[in-house]
């Protein structure tokens, strides 16, 4: 979306058909019923088919998710179905979204954000409640980094062990009473939408655990040469939401970070209180993975362009994570950085997923070439 200011609503005229392409995962489903409905109320006319597909994170549920390389392990495949113009738009989960998209492919919505939080649930009979009362040695099943590096920070006397799979595949591996696992940490938002709240033990939040970028929203992307889809989605946006999404996205670009990266944030929208205009609180972390070392960051920062009177800017959300990473590669973010990338796992797994990888951007770059081939 190029627009210099957040979007406006505006229904769209609906009579034609129009194809959403979704990963098959159930919450996947639930997110792109979410979108459907909303599409349907605005369109009451049009006809919306759902195209859904098992990625390469889907797939691959055995490599380690610090393994993939690009974050392109949930998207890719499905992009590829929009720039061949087999669906029309894409329902993704924010947080799996890559910072970068492939050419040709942009952000045409983002809808209200879940609660953004991650959660703590505990096996099935656990009589703890906390990661506080947790016996020393207790095991967390976790596949992110950032939550793994955040947690061995505050909790070092706990374990972490990788725990991969859909929110239905994890919960089932923890309450295994063979499993290793005392509790395992998930995004709230997945659970609620999962209508799986009652499993939550506890939230977790600012100065334990910062999200991932993006968690708790739903994100739709659109080919970047369709003016009729961003008409049809743009009144989805929800302009708090999207705004801070954007801040913190523009954070993790600045970082050059991806999901294998700890990189937390917290954001939150302050409306114009007639004095300070629209801002944004932001909070944001970067880890070592054993949680030893990390750089924190909190400050306001305006939404509003004070020089072109702009309200709601797009481009000041997008500097307000420019200037927040800017500070923390000052403040030493850089060094963990680069540490991380340069420990990446060379193991024959990650060269198997960095070959599945190759061979997928190059089939998206010749799709990309035969595209723009065909618009000349
Ligand atoms: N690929 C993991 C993923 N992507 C989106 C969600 C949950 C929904 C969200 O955060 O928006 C999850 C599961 C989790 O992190 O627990």
């Amino acid at each position: 979306m190029s627009e210099s200011t957040a979007p406006t609503t505006t229904p769209t005229a609906g009579g034609k058909v129009y194809r959403i392409g979704t990963r098959s995962s159930r919450l996947a489903m639930i997110q792109t019923n979410i979108v459907r409905d909303a599409l349907v109320a605005l369109n009451p006319t049009a006809t919306f088919e759902i195209t859904s597909m098992k990625t390469m994170g889907d797939k691959d549920k055995v490599t380690a998710l610090h393994s993939f390389g690009a974050k392109s392990l949930w998207t890719l495949e499905l992009e590829a179905l929009l720039l061949e113009k087999e669906v029309d738009l894409i329902v993704h989960s924010l947080k799996d979204m890559p910072t970068q998209l492939p050419p040709g492919c942009i952000i045409g919505s983002i809808l209200e954000r879940e609660d953004p939080r991650d959660a703590l649930i505990m096996k099935a009979g656990s009589p703890h409640k906390s990661l506080d009362d947790l016996p020393p040695g207790s095991v967390i099943g976790t596949s992110s980094v950032r939550r793994g590096a955040q947690i061995l920070k505050r909790y070092p006397h706990l374990k972490l062990e990788n725990a991969r799979g859909n929110v239905d595949t994890r919960l089932r591996k923890l309450d295994d009473p063979e499993s290793p696992y005392s509790c395992i940490i998930l995004a709230a938002a997945g659970l609620i939408r999962m209508g799986l709240q009652d499993r939550i033990t506890a939230y977790l939040s600012s100065p334990t655990l910062l999200h991932a970028v993006g968690q708790g929203a739903i994100g739709v992307e659109i080919r970047s040469e369709d003016p009729e889809v961003s008409e049809l989605v743009k009144p989805l946006t929800h302009v708090p939401t999207y705004l801070c999404a954007l801040s913190e996205r523009q954070l993790m670009r600045t970082l050059e970070g991806g999901c294998s990266v700890p990189i937390g944030v917290e954001t939150k929208f302050l409306v114009d209180d007639g004095e300070k205009g629209n801002r944004i609180h932001m909070k944001a972390s970067v880890s070592s993975v054993d949680g030893t070392q990390s750089v924190e960051i909190e400050d306001v920062l305006a939404l509003d362009d004070e020089e072109s009177g702009l309200k709601l800017s797009v481009t000041r959300a997008e500097d307000v994570g420019r200037l927040m990473a800017a500070r923390m590669l000052e403040q030493g973010a850089g060094n963990i950085l680069n540490t991380i990338l340069r420990s990446k796992d060379t193991g024959p797994q990650a060269a198997k997923v960095a070959e599945k990888e190759t061979e997928v951007e190059e089939a998206m770059r010749k799709l990309v070439e035969k595209q723009e081939a065909s618009e000349q």
